[in-house]
């Protein structure tokens, strides 16, 4: 049988409408447009949603009290000081979000070489996540893993004749993962991209009895320009020589990708990390396909910031590309969205529910 637009030709006349109407210029038997005709039919047909359960919201904690400082490179987003961030843990727990994660601006003062305040157990993350915790103890707390809060030189590692030390770096690590899980922290994220930190820190938390310690892994974590507000935010951003790309991933590869999420999960990661979000959609969908891990995308500052910037100008409707964007994550396999948005988005979904 001939077909013509997916219409049997012989089809033809009787689609042509023997009844009333001007017939159809185009002979289509399908036209997808049909089931975009009215919100409740896209309701219907609707492949993926976003809902408060994908939001991981991050936190910046300063010394201080009563204190908010604005980020100019992140606006929206504030340094908080320990009382003033167990407020912000209220609010995601009001709005639903199921977890926070905290990243400190740490002191000038207290940063050295070694960044040894990463492993003191009262350091500014320490002490939010068990004021968070003391609170509300049914919110999830997420603590990243890596040097450049504390380092004078603001690199993940430490640092020999000009080259960041790999075992030496993990060592370390373990002692500041250690100090978070004592204080309460629910997950362990390592953004390091150290080899083999999974499993030293896996190790490490279940001889201290922490069993139950979460790891998400930052498994592929690009050197990317996009994280440049937020070493604005953890006040890194001055202090840092060179670039990272010594132990952040290249830009050009995703196969690579897959063995450092392969590695990672064998190691001992419950959950999985890809970072920035919207220029690594592509890797996102691979590694959930491959592996089919819970799965993570970290909609980073630089993201953030152009989407605030351009809605700020009135170039972009800043609420609809925010939605637009993080539902984009969704649709590309992930099971969650660390974003500054969350708050927003929250609010967003709640008036639509
Ligand atoms: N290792 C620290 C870390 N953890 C999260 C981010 C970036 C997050 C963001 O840009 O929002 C970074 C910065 C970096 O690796 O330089
Ligand atoms: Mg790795």
């Amino acid at each position: 049988m001939a077909i013509k637009f997916g219409r049997p030709i012989e089809m033809r006349d009787v689609a042509r409408g023997t009844t009333t109407g001007t017939p159809p210029a185009l002979d289509l038997t399908v036209r997808p447009r049909r089931n975009r005709k009215a919100e409740w039919a896209r309701r219907l047909v609707r492949e993926n949603v976003l809902t408060t359960d994908d939001l991981i919201w991050p936190l910046f904690v300063v010394e201080g009290d009563r204190t908010r400082s604005t980020v100019a490179s992140m606006p929206g987003v504030e340094r908080l000081s320990v009382d003033e961030i167990v407020r912000d843990a209220e609010r995601a727990a009001k709005l639903d979000i199921p977890c926070i994660a905290l990243f400190p601006y740490t002191e000038p003062s207290l940063r050295d070489e070694q960044g040894s305040e990463a492993c003191n157990p009262d350091n500014l993350v320490c002490r939010a996540v068990r004021a968070i915790k003391k609170e509300f103890p049914e919110i999830g707390v997420l603590c990243d893993v890596a040097l450049d809060p504390f380092t004078s030189h603001g690199h993940d590692g430490l640092i020999r004749d000009g080259r960041i030390l790999n075992d030496e770096t993990v060592a370390v690590l373990v002692r500041q993962a250690l100090v978070q899980a004592e204080a309460g922290c629910d997950i362990i994220a390592p953004s390091d991209m150290m080899d083999g930190r999974v499993g030293a820190i896996r190790q490490a938390l279940d001889e201290a009895g922490f069993l139950d310690v979460q790891i998400m892994a930052y498994a592929a974590k690009y050197a990317s320009a996009f994280y440049g507000p937020f070493r604005d935010a953890i006040g890194s951003a001055k202090t840092l020589t060179g670039d990272k790309r010594t132990y952040q991933m290249d830009n050009a590869n995703s196969d690579e990708a897959l063995r450092e999420v392969e590695l990672d999960i064998a190691e001992g990661a419950d959950m999985v990390m890809i970072k920035p979000g919207m220029p690594y959609l592509d890797v996102v969908r691979r590694v959930k396909d491959t592996f089919g891990m819970p799965t993570f995308a970290y909609q980073v500052s630089g993201e953030y910031a152009m989407i605030a910037a351009a809605a700020n100008n009135g170039w972009i409707d800043g609420d609809r590309a925010m939605m637009e964007s993080l539902l984009g994550f969704k649709r590309a396999g992930a099971d969650g969205v660390l974003t500054y948005f969350a708050p927003q988005a929250a609010e967003r979904l709640r008036r639509r529910g």
